[in-house]
């Protein structure tokens, strides 16, 4: 017996950062929209833990113990006194080391799917516990939708939203190391106050009307000058998609994926057409959001 679960992609709408904590982590005030683009993790009953991986990057993608979706395997065994006996099979279509949580997105994704074949019976509020100690990330991949995430962005409020938002994705030659975006950051911030992380209320408000025109005046990355300045030609792809008509252009979290938010389906489709033809990008998706998180197929 087999149980696969279907997890999305994030593109973080807002990420402002604080300065570095003691423990090396920042403060946030991250808001993400879950979009349209998907892995599928399957677990298998097995002799022992083993992972295998296959899509675009895949050989990108550990199959060792450090890959989160192992981890989470492991976490929730050890919490319910197993061991973790599962052939672990992830579909992968989330860029690796894009800065859309696709690692993360396996983690919640091997959670869910091992918590179900096992019948655990763990509370939601347990799963979420399990998902924070993985990664800042992860409890979002669980949840979907709209979110906001404080602290280092594992404590989650969910966010109502008035409408789908039309997104486009440019898919960079190679990726990014977030804890290298971080430091970054904190070396372009090393010379200033950082001010405390909030969210912006012009930006909820956009959400929750699911108007594309004010998300499109109220987004901001506060990672994107310290993944400009690791990887400078991202500016020519944001540049193209501005060009092409996107209503806005931002670096997706820690990036070097790039977003684009279109007024309707048939605008992002043109701005996708403009991206591949600019020579910028690897490839071009065309998805919107938010959909729903992680969930059993
Ligand atoms: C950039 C974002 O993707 C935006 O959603 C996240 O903040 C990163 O989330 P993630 O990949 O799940 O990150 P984690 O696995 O928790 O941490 C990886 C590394 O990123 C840095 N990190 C991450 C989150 C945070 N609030 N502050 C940090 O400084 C730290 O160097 C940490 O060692
Ligand atoms: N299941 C996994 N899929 C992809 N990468 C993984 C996985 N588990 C661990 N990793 C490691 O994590 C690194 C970051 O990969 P990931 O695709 O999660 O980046 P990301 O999308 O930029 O993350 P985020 O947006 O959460 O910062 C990879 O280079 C890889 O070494």
């Amino acid at each position: 017996m087999s149980v696969t679960v279907r997890v999305p992609a994030k593109v973080n709408v807002q990420l402002a950062v604080g300065a570095a904590r003691p423990d090396g982590f920042h403060d946030l005030a991250n808001v993400f929209l879950a979009v349209g683009l998907f892995d599928e993790v399957t677990v298998t009953p097995a002799a022992e833990l083993r992972i295998t991986c296959e899509g675009p990057g895949a050989a990108q993608v550990p199959l060792d113990g450090t890959n989160l979706a192992a981890r989470a395997a492991v976490a929730l065994a050890e919490r319910y006194g197993r061991t973790p006996d599962v052939h672990i099979h992830i579909a992968k279509d989330i860029p690796v080391a894009g800065g859309m949580a696709g690692g993360s997105a396996d983690g919640a994704g091997a959670l869910l799917a091992c918590d179900a074949l096992w019948g655990t019976g763990a509370s939601h509020v347990e799963l979420l516990d399990i998902c924070a100690e993985l990664g800042s990330d992860v409890p979002f991949s669980l949840v979907g939708g709209a979110a906001l995430g404080i602290g280092r962005g594992e404590k989650l409020t969910v966010l109502e939203t008035g409408g789908t938002f039309h997104w486009v994705f440019a898919m960079a030659e190679r990726g990014l190391s977030t804890p290298a975006v971080f430091r970054e950051f904190d070396r372009l911030v090393a010379d200033s106050d950082v001010p405390v992380p909030v969210a912006s209320p012009e930006l909820l408000d956009a959400l929750a009307k699911g108007d594309p025109d004010a998300l499109a005046a109220s987004v901001s990355n506060d990672l994107q000058p310290a993944a400009l300045s690791l990887f400078p030609a991202l500016a020519d792809t944001l540049d193209a998609g501005r060009a092409a008509g996107a209503l806005t252009a931002l670096v997706s979290g820690s990036g070097p994926t790039t977003a684009f938010l279109a007024r309707d389906a048939e605008a992002a489709r043109q701005v996708a057409r403009a991206l591949s033809a600019s020579g910028t990008c690897r490839a071009v998706r065309v998805t919107a959001g938010p959909v729903q998180g992680a969930r059993l197929l």
